[in-house]
């Protein structure tokens, strides 16, 4: 791995502690750093060294997947951590920077191979960019990389603003846009499931599948975020990025061992194979909701969104979402993807689920039988990790009678990368893959913009979810209409009553 300097704004933030830092950690553990590397925290405040290192090191206890538990690892670790005191619009600041950072490639004799990460609130995107420009910190001699949180925009024309000011400063094939989800194990294995399957590459068509179901629901509510949320929504931010994202993994298809660019021409045209909405129609095929006060799983009942400290008492901000969409294209034309998300919901639960048609119903069978229950394949992200196969089967017991069986697949190992691990892994390799390209990042926004002005118009009822449910009964009413509804949930009674008649096979993946 080539030497690395990681310039980190941002350095004294919520996500630098509880993402950054033990990503960082882990991948130093498994030798997945490399060896020359070194790192400058950024930030107002007047930190040492010393404090800053003391401030991961407590942060790795706090939040790392692994116990950091030795102390000399962590001595080693945070030692090529260094602190600069930098305010984001001050150009001085970014000299002193260029001195520092010069000062140890110096010392650690590497190549100016630099990457600047920006976990900073989005409106210091563009100064940051620009100022890295002007101090004469972008013009290495190596490598230089940006990565860039999110939210990338804050409509079309925000996020097109943004992309003109960044890309005066950085290449595109060197701006880095995360969207964790991307780096979720079980993301990026999807498309490896589909392309080195032919039993499952065969069926992924309109021929064979009913519907798609993607889901994300949280059971935390808005947090000590009220200040962005409540200007951001669940529209922003989880479907204009992390749900899309999701839909464009399950749908895009691919030969294996396919390069960067396929993958990325293939991603475009899914979102550009999207029926557009109309502003008038949005009503039709997207449901929005806000929590209301409701217990979860039995706890005392946590507070309605609006009564939420810092939440505007009458704001009509969407804590969830339910959409249908189409995707107009030779594979999908004709097949629903339902997404839905939420905050506050009955609980944690991140899926993919795939419903495949009743060939027997299609074959017209004289009568369906109603005991059959559908194929399902389903992917789940979160809490757990498992790919799930429902088929029918004769039940041994009861001669004669079908039950479904679940196949679920697990990897035996507890301890897999976090998204944050695998995505800074990538960003130091140079390996775009699994981060979120412009042309994506732009026609999602345009496919959102007319939900956005529909919201912003109120031309959409904002339906009320007690917390502890599964959102609105209209979130239902979408899916039914088309003769679906939501598949595996708890209170899905059918799949409930399947699951506890089915046999289940679960197989432990090395
Ligand atoms: N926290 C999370 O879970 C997630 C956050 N994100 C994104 O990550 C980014 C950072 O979020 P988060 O860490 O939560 O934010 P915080 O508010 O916790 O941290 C902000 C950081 O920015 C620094 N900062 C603010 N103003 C200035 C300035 N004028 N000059 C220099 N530094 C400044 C602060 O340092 P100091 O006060 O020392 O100046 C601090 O380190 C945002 O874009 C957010 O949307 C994305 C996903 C999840
Ligand atoms: O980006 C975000 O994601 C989290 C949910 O992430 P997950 O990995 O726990 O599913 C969400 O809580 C947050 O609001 C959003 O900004």
């Amino acid at each position: 791995m080539e030497p690395t300097t990681f310039i980190l704004f941002g350095a004294t933030g919520d996500l630098a502690k509880r993402k950054i830092y033990p990503a960082l950690y882990n991948l130093f553990i498994d030798q997945k750093l490399p060896e020359s590397f070194s790192l400058i925290g950024l930030g107002r405040r007047e930190w040492s060294d010393e404090t800053f290192q003391a401030n991961v090191e407590q942060s790795l206890h706090e939040f790392s997947r692994r116990e950091a538990a030795d102390s000399i690892k962590i001595k080693q670790f945070v030692q090529a951590f260094r602190f600069s005191m930098l305010d984001i619009g001050r150009k001085e600041d970014y000299e002193k920077l260029l001195q520092l950072v010069e000062k140890r490639e110096q010392e650690l004799g590497i190549p100016q191979n630099r990457l600047f990460y920006l976990s900073v609130g989005p409106e210091f995107f563009e100064p940051i960019a620009a100022n890295i420009q002007a101090s004469g910190l972008g013009s290495t001699q190596g490598w230089k990389r940006l990565v860039i949180e999110k939210p990338f925009g804050h409509d079309l024309q925000s996020a097109r603003e943004l992309q003109e000011n960044l890309s005066k400063s950085f290449m595109e094939d060197e701006v880095y846009r995360i969207d964790h989800y991307l780096g979720k194990p079980m993301v990026q294995g999807l498309e490896t499931l589909r392309a080195t399957n032919p039993v499952l590459q065969a069926l992924l068509k309109n021929r064979y599948i009913s519907n798609v179901q993607i889901t994300a629901n949280e059971t935390v509510g808005v947090e000590e975020r009220a200040g962005y949320y409540d200007h951001v929504g669940a529209l922003r931010d989880m479907f204009q990025n992390h749900m899309l994202q999701l839909l464009m993994m399950t749908a895009i298809q691919l030969p294996h061992d396919s390069t960067i660019d396929q993958m990325r021409e293939k991603k475009k045209q899914v979102v550009k194979a999207l029926e557009p909405i109309r502003k008038q129609d949005v009503s039709l095929n997207i449901i929005r909701g806000q929590y209301q006060e409701g217990s979860i799983k039995g706890l005392p009942p946590a507070a309605g969104y609006t009564s939420e400290p810092g939440i505007a008492p009458d704001s009509m901000n969407e804590t969830f979402i339910a959409a249908k969409l189409q995707i107009e294209d030779y594979f999908w034309k004709g097949v629903p993807f339902y997404i839905r998300t939420g905050k506050r919901m009955k609980e944690k639960s991140t899926r993919i689920v795939i419903e495949f048609k009743d060939p027997l119903t299609q074959l017209g069978a004289a009568s369906k039988d109603s005991s059959l229950q559908p194929n399902l394949l389903v992917i789940e992200m979160s809490p757990d990790e498992s790919i799930t196969l429902q088929l029918n089967m004769n039940d041994p017991q009861h001669k004669g009678e079908i039950k479904p069986a679940n196949i679920e697949l697990h990897s035996s190992r507890a301890d897999l990368p976090e998204a944050y691990e695998n995505l800074i892994y990538d960003a130091i390799n140079g390996d775009a893959t699994y981060f979120a390209h412009w042309d994506e990042v732009e026609l999602s926004w345009q496919w959102v913009q007319p939900i956005l002005e529909a919201f912003e118009e109120n031309l959409v009822p904002l339906y009320p979810y007690a917390a502890g449910s599964y959102g609105p009964a209209e979130a239902d009413e979408l899916l039914a209409k088309d003769g679906h509804h939501w598949l595996f949930d708890s209170k899905d009674e059918q799949n409930k009553e399947s699951k506890q008649d089915s046999t289940a096979y679960s197989l432990v993946t090395p």
